[in-house]
């Protein structure tokens, strides 16, 4: 199977003609051994949008194969910086260009509202490429002084080869963008896995990579199982990086594929359990704000979420007050009605596993002050709940959820604040809010974490590098350091002069 699908979008009559197969040396093709499918749901529905190509591990060599033969042949060490910018930036013009239909497709595979797909996610992803595209012909070595006589070092900012990139549902195109964008400015050539739930919009953002012309092979996207396709890009004896945005149970599956096989570079992007905290001398109503749009956005589905909001006794019945009026005014429900902030959660798998954590949440005895009820009728809504009085030791305090629940707990002292914000497995992201600044300089150097917000939470930059500690990651995307990392630095040491001896 692979052929184009027309998809109707009810809700603003568009008609979207999608190629369904396998996009390798830019062409859309069948597997080569397979019938296999994968079928893209609608989550506010749960209707079938369409079924597109599931690559085999066969289909995954031969997308290596083809990555390869264009990193040696027509792209790597074969073309300039100029050029990569120029076709970076000529990509970020047709996705603005297409703006509005890539949300639409976006909104209709994973949920979120339209507008928010469009403006944040997609207009974030036109600024990455750009960003990127800037960097490309700007990528230098350096002139080391070894002996100013005899002999002269110097580096080279080689591109690192052929990268599986694996990303997830939860922002299908802009993560598609922090991974390919640093990839192809250094010069190096992509395998792309997108989520087996959003391969959609993948497929879609592969046609504007051929339109822009990128040689065949430069990009390859392989929609696919993770125990299969991801699997087989793990393990790949030709791939040279993997970068990977996920969960932690599955970065480890993918950091014991790369040391098993051929010790490829790993990036990972991990789960988190990030705290917030709100001191007494915070303002308690931008706090509560930014508490809310740091754990409710993109309906929870976010691995930076400030799901666990540590408040200060002396304002924690004011600070809640805040909070819940926020939460409750969340507005929830299909993404392409523009009113919704909140649209469903995933899947089916998702939507229970987010409910197996509100029950465990009831069971522990932590109280519900909002939510927490399941709504009747279609779609993966799940209303926003928030959990207060709670304990460190509670599954909903530890543990991931990925989805609109808070959990929040009290603190008395600036130091408990860093103890119960450090107490996790996780280093992803935290945030604190206090008006003394002093404070808030202590706090933001003894938080564990790789990024910290301060009066804010949540945003990030295209050129501020982001990613985690502990079991939260590796590596860091974004950023020139996000760009160093597709980077594999040669040394050349060069004799001009001096004579060699034996024995020395
Ligand atoms: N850090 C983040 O942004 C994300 C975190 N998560 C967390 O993970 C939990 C589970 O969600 P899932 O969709 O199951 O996440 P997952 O980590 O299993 O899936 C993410 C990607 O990894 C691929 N994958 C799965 N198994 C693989 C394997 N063995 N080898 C290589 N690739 C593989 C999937 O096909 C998908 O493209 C969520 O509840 C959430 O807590 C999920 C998605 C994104
Ligand atoms: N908040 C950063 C994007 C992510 O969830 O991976």
């Amino acid at each position: 199977m692979s052929q184009i699908v027309k998809i109707k979008i009810a809700a603003t009559g568009r008609t979207i003609e999608l190629p369904t197969g396998l996009f390798i040396n830019n062409e859309f093709v069948p597997s080569v051994d397979s019938q296999e499918t994968l079928s893209a749901i609608n989550p506010a529905t749960e209707e079938e949008i369409c079924k597109v190509v599931a690559a085999s591990e066969k289909d995954i060599d031969l997308a290596v194969k083809a990555a390869r033969a264009a990193f040696k042949n027509t792209w790597g060490k074969n073309v300039t910086g100029f050029e990569r910018s120029r076709l970076l930036y000529k990509l970020a013009d047709l996705i603005e260009r297409d703006q509005q239909e890539l949300a639409e497709l976006e909104t209709l595979n994973n949920g979120k509202p339209v507008r928010i797909a469009r403006d944040f996610d997609i207009g974030d992803t036109v600024q990455c490429l750009r960003y990127y595209a800037g960097w490309a012909d700007k990528i230098l070595g350096e002139t080391i002084e070894v002996d100013n006589k005899t002999k002269l070092a110097f580096t080279r900012a080689d591109p690192i080869g052929v990268c599986g990139q694996i990303v997830p549902w939860n922002y299908p195109i802009m993560i598609w963008a922090w991974k390919v964008a640093p990839a192809l400015a250094v010069g190096c050539t992509v395998v792309m896995k997108p989520s087996e739930l959003t391969p959609l919009t993948a497929l879609k953002l592969s046609q504007l990579v051929k339109e822009a012309g990128f040689p065949p092979g430069v990009v390859n996207t392989v929609p696919s199982l993770g125990h299969v396709g991801g699997a087989a890009l793990a393990a790949h004896m030709d791939v040279d990086l993997v970068a990977f945005t996920g969960s932690t149970v599955t970065g480890k599956k993918i950091m014991e594929a790369a040391a098993r096989s051929n010790l490829k570079k790993v990036l990972l992007e991990l789960g988190g359990k990030s705290p917030n905290i709100i001191f007494e001398s915070a303002d308690l109503e931008q706090a509560a704000t930014w508490a809310v749009l740091g754990t409710l956005s993109n309906s929870g589905e976010d691995c930076t979420a400030g799901s666990r909001v540590y408040v200060q006794e002396s304002v924690y019945d004011k600070f809640i007050d805040l909070l819940i009026e926020k939460v409750k005014s969340t507005p929830v429900g299909d993404g392409f009605d523009d009113a919704v902030t909140n649209g469903p959660v995933i899947s089916k798998t998702h939507f229970d596993r987010v409910w197996g954590h509100i029950e465990s949440g009831k069971r522990e005895g932590a109280k519900i002050l909002v939510g927490g009820e399941r709504r009747v009728g279609s779609g993966y809504f799940i209303d926003p709940t928030v959990f207060v009085d709670v304990k460190q030791d509670m599954k909903i305090v530890n543990e991931e959820i990925f989805g609109p629940v808070l959990a929040v707990g009290r603190f008395s002292t600036e130091e408990e604040a860093i103890e119960l914000a450090n107490n996790t497995r996780y280093g992803l992201g935290a945030g604190l809010h206090s008006r003394d600044a002093n404070q808030a300089m202590r706090v933001s150097l003894a938080l564990d974490a790789g990024t910290v917000w301060v009066n804010q939470y949540d945003i990030l930059h295209n050129n501020v590098p982001f990613g985690g500690k502990k079991q939260s990651g590796i590596g860091r995307e974004l950023g020139k350091q996000g760009l160093d990392e597709y980077i594999s630095v040669k040394a050349i040491h060069w004799n001009f002069g001096e004579k060699a001896s034996w024995p020395v």
